[in-house]
């Protein structure tokens, strides 16, 4: 059913690489990215890790635009859409308005438009269902569990249909076991876009991740590329995570 609405807006043919070239960035008076170049291909999950204040936010947000950053070098976005049609954005912090219910929330991209309609609020009628949130529509965020409120946010997300997500340690607030499901429902339900997701969770990137790009300490630069060949998300007991968890975990504890 999901599926259906995310291949018509988010199909890979919408679905494009974002790829940096020569980007060098200071912060402060030291060099934060020095010619950095790299390519997000378009379609994937791209799991982003690397040690604490290497720049991996700071990736997210001038892909965005949403800071106006001083770079050099390019990152083109190939995509016929305008900027502003084509990036959505999710945090730790779910950032729900907490005077409006979570049905107005989900849908809250669509009121700021004035492009609320019928078959709008049956579409996130739809995600909440399978979301498991069905029954809460008028709930405020207030009364609902951390791991309800961070749905209802990866929901309001995918209303916007957005091509490309960037994803910036979206669950990283919640316990294991919330943790784990958010990422088959997210994994899920962003099948098809172009998915950047910073984590600090190596078994995170290995479950939900099609590739795995592990950055170096500043000056910022790709370590190593992991390419999976599984399908998203993975059990724990996966080969592939096998083959891949130990070789991960020893070039993360080389950075510290
Ligand atoms: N506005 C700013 N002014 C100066 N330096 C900044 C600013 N914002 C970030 N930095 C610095 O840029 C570097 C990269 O920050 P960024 O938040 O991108 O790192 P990160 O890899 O996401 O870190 P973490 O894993 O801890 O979240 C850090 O050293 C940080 O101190």
């Amino acid at each position: 059913m999901q599926d259906q609405h995310l291949t018509k807006t988010t199909g890979p043919e919408e679905a494009p690489s974002i790829i940096f070239d020569k980007v060098s960035l200071n912060m402060g008076d030291r060099p934060l990215f020095d010619k950095l170049s790299m390519t997000i291909e378009g379609g994937l999950c791209t799991c982003i890790l690397g040690p604490s204040g290497c720049g991996k936010s700071t990736l997210l947000h001038m892909i965005s635009g949403a800071t106006s950053l001083p770079y050099e070098g390019s990152i083109q976005i190939e995509s016929k859409k305008a900027k502003n049609d084509k990036i959505a954005w999710m945090s730790q912090n779910d950032l729900l308005l907490p005077w409006l219910s979570l049905l107005e929330n989900i849908i809250l991209g669509a009121k700021l438009r004035n492009e609320e309609s019928a078959s709008l609020r049956a579409r996130a009628g739809e995600l909440m269902e399978e979301a498991g949130l069905a029954g809460y529509e008028n709930a405020l965020p207030a009364t609902l569990s951390g791991g309800m409120r961070q749905r209802g946010a990866l929901l309001r997300t995918l209303m916007e249909e957005r091509p490309i997500l960037l994803m910036d340690e979206p669950f990283s607030a919640l316990d294991a076991l919330a943790r784990m499901k958010l990422q088959n429902l997210a994994t899920k339900l962003t099948r098809r876009a172009t998915v950047l997701l910073v984590t600090h969770d190596p078994m995170e990137a290995l479950r939900m991740g099609d590739r795995i790009l592990v950055l170096s300490k500043r000056p910022c630069r790709v370590q190593s590329l992991f390419s999976l060949t599984g399908i998203p998300p993975r059990n724990v007991d996966d080969p592939e995570i096998q083959a891949h968890l130990s070789t991960l975990l020893s070039q993360l504890m080389d950075q510290r």
